[in-house]
């Protein structure tokens, strides 16, 4: 398989870990960074959604399984990376999620549960790569996968504040790390159309695509394209930035055009032409 929109080759020798890699949006982006040309490790927690991901992805694929949460599983996972290729240049942050709730019901174990994977897991991975791999080679790019829109999310207040407080380490590590020539990003994802928007309730998947001002959800290779750049040498000027892909759905909640902006048909009116 080739890029649609990159070089052939444009991120050849990199060795890349993607977690969450066996699904949705984190396989998508493997397929790309494969297409690209680099070695990516994928991992989760399922042994066979890897090793069927894996076997379709291609021989430049692997897999390892783990828990992002647990310092040891991270640990194990930048060290089989290292084992296979001898270095870790990127990482992926992508293994990530909650449930669907209004904010006043999430009980403090939900707030917990969704911390602990999108906050702890994230910069748990992250930690393991910088001390084990990239640290020691002088250099390396870290992804993290947060959710926009950033103005606030009817049903994900959890997952919305977890990603906020990811983006806001993303900033504080990019400047830590820096020295190191280790770089740090946030890829704050809209509404992507993947399998696991069929765990929320019918109404909300029906109504995704309508609060997107694009007008429609995502498609996985847009944001496999955003993950390449990032892990292009581009990435590396991007660091501390938390870049936003989400046919500017951070930028409105409600009816498109704004009622008091359109005309009877819907559509936005042009003004009257003045001259002279
Ligand atoms: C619109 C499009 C935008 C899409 C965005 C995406 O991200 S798409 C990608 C989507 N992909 C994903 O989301 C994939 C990853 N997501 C996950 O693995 C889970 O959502 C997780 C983060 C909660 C797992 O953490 P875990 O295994 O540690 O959790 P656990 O099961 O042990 O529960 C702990 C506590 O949490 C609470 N609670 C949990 N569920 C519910 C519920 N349905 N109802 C009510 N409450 C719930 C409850 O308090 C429970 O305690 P209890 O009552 O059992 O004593
Ligand atoms: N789809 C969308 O519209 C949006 C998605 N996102 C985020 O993008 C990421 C991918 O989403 P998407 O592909 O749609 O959803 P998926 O549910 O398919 O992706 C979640 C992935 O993370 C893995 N994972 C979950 N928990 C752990 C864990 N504790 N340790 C290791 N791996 C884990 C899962 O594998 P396994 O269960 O085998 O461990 C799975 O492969 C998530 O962080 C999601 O929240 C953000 C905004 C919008």
């Amino acid at each position: 398989m080739t890029s649609q929109i990159f070089a052939d080759g444009a991120l050849e020798g990199q060795v890349i870990a993607v977690t969450g890699g066996g699904t949705g949006l984190g396989r998508a982006a493997a397929a790309e960074l494969l297409a690209c040309g680099a070695s990516v490790v994928i991992c989760g927690r399922r042994e066979e959604v890897l090793a069927e991901a894996a076997d379709e992805l291609g021989p430049r694929c692997s897999w390892v399984a783990g828990d992002v949460r647990e310092a040891a599983d991270a640990e194990r996972i930048v060290d089989a990376c290292l084992e296979r290729h001898g270095r870790l240049d990127t990482l992926v942050n992508n293994a990530g999620g909650q449930y669907f709730v209004p904010a006043e019901a999430i009980a403090l174990k939900g707030w917990r549960a969704v911390t602990r994977l999108n906050v702890g897991g994230t910069l748990t991975m992250a930690t393991a790569a910088y001390d084990r791999a990239m640290r020691p080679a002088g250099g390396g790019m870290v992804i993290n996968v947060t959710l926009s829109p950033h103005h606030g999310l009817a049903g994900m207040t959890h997952s919305s504040a977890a990603r906020a407080a990811v983006e806001g380490a993303t900033r504080e590590l990019a400047a830590a790390w820096a020295p190191d020539g280790v770089a740090v990003c946030a890829a704050a994802a809209g509404h992507f159309d993947t399998p696991a928007l069929d765990k929320y309730p019918e109404s909300v998947r029906t109504a995704a695509a309508r609060t997107v001002p694009l007008g429609r959800l995502g498609r996985v290779e847009e944001h496999a394209w955003l993950i390449a750049l990032l892990a292009s040498p581009l990435g590396r000027r991007l660091s501390g930035s938390v870049v936003t892909l989400d046919g500017a759905r951070d930028n409105w909640f409600g009816p498109w055009p704004p009622a008091g902006m359109a005309d009877e048909s819907g559509e936005v009116p042009t003004e009257e032409r003045r001259r002279g």
